[in-house]
């Protein structure tokens, strides 16, 4: 595949940036990509690995010149980091960034941005429960959505430019404002992350009481929420500090429909549980006849059709 950008920068060693390096390798989509961490134990690790073809000490070096920025932080860092390195910034470049929860991030970066920057968010829909420099992989956006939330009146050459970065690392790439992609995810991702965590800290306390029967016993689904609870704590500190309102929005439907259940079961109305595992059981078969049991979700567009 033909090379997209000549020059572009990673900041923040971590799964994403790293898999993105190996991805851009992968296709030849980059002449030279420079990374950027905040831990020497970071860089040192980068450079032994041979993750960036130049790993700088400091973010203006890693930036300067650059075609294409990405900011591979945890959200809840990304205006101060965007603040430290805009002086550095050439002039036309195009910022993106990777993080979970868009409008928070908008808000922070937007203040720092100089004139002739196209800032272009962005979020690829694909992760694992592993963090850092050793964590990525080529193939970790092969057929998983990337959604870019370019803010209005961004060039349009720009915002192709960058699409076409995402597809030649095997992503498909679809354009959400940052409003609704805040509450979709708040639906797909946040919120279960969430109820994953709370699983796995309530198996936790029993385990006190029963020993190791919890983990001894565990079937296929409680192991899926201690894999999704083992991921980076700060990060995920971090999304549901940023996506506050959809995440309540989401969590105080979820708590409503959950007591529902509780009141059914507590007064024996087996009807009631019939009746809403019916209906969710026919969620899921219309999801596979529909062919839609696949990574890229289409977040409902075929059923408005
Ligand atoms: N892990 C996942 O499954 C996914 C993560 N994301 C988003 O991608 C971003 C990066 O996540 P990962 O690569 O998974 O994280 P990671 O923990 O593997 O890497 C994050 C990197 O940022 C660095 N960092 C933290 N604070 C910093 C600061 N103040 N200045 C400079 N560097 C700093 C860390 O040292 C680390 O090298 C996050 O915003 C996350 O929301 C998006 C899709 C999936
Ligand atoms: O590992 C999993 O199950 C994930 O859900 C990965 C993931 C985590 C965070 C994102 O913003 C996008 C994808």
């Amino acid at each position: 595949m033909a090379q997209v950008y000549e020059r572009v920068a990673l900041i923040g060693l971590g799964l994403i940036a790293s898999s993105m390096f190996w991805a851009m390798k992968r296709s030849g989509l980059a002449g030279e990509i420079t990374g950027y961490a905040r831990s020497a134990e970071t860089r040192d690790t980068a450079r032994e690995i041979g993750l960036c073809d130049r790993v700088c000490d400091t973010m203006a070096e890693a930036v300067e010149g650059a075609d294409l920025v990405v900011l591979c932080v945890p959200v809840g860092v990304m205006g101060a980091v965007a603040a430290e390195l805009a002086p550095a910034l050439k002039t036309g470049c195009t910022l993106t960034d990777v993080g979970s929860v868009k409008a928070d991030v908008i808000a922070q970066v937007s203040p720092h941005l100089p004139e002739g920057v196209h800032f272009i968010p962005g979020h690829p829909l694909a992760g694992t429960e592993h963090s850092g420099p050793r964590s990525g992989f080529a193939e970790l956006f092969d057929n998983r959505w990337c959604l870019l939330v370019p803010v209005e009146g961004t060039a349009p050459e720009a915002v192709a430019q960058l699409r076409s970065l995402w597809e030649g690392m095997g992503a498909n790439v679809e354009e959400m404002d940052a409003e609704h992609h805040d509450l979709v995810l708040a639906v797909t991702s946040h919120t279960p992350h969430l109820i994953a965590y709370t699983m796995v800290g309530v198996a936790d306390d029993l385990r006190r009481v029963t020993d190791s029967e919890v983990v001894k016993y565990s079937a296929a689904g409680f192991r899926d929420f201690t894999r999704i609870a083992a991921s980076d704590p700060t990060m995920w500190r971090d999304v549901f500090l940023s996506n506050k309102d959809a995440t309540l929005e989401i969590l105080g439907r979820f708590t409503e429909e959950l007591f529902a259940l509780q009141r059914a079961i507590r007064r024996g109305d087996g009807d009631h549980l019939h009746a809403y595992f019916t209906r969710t059981r026919a969620i899921r078969r219309g999801i596979i006849e529909a062919g839609q049991d696949t990574a890229a979700p289409d977040f409902g567009r075929s059923a408005k059709k």
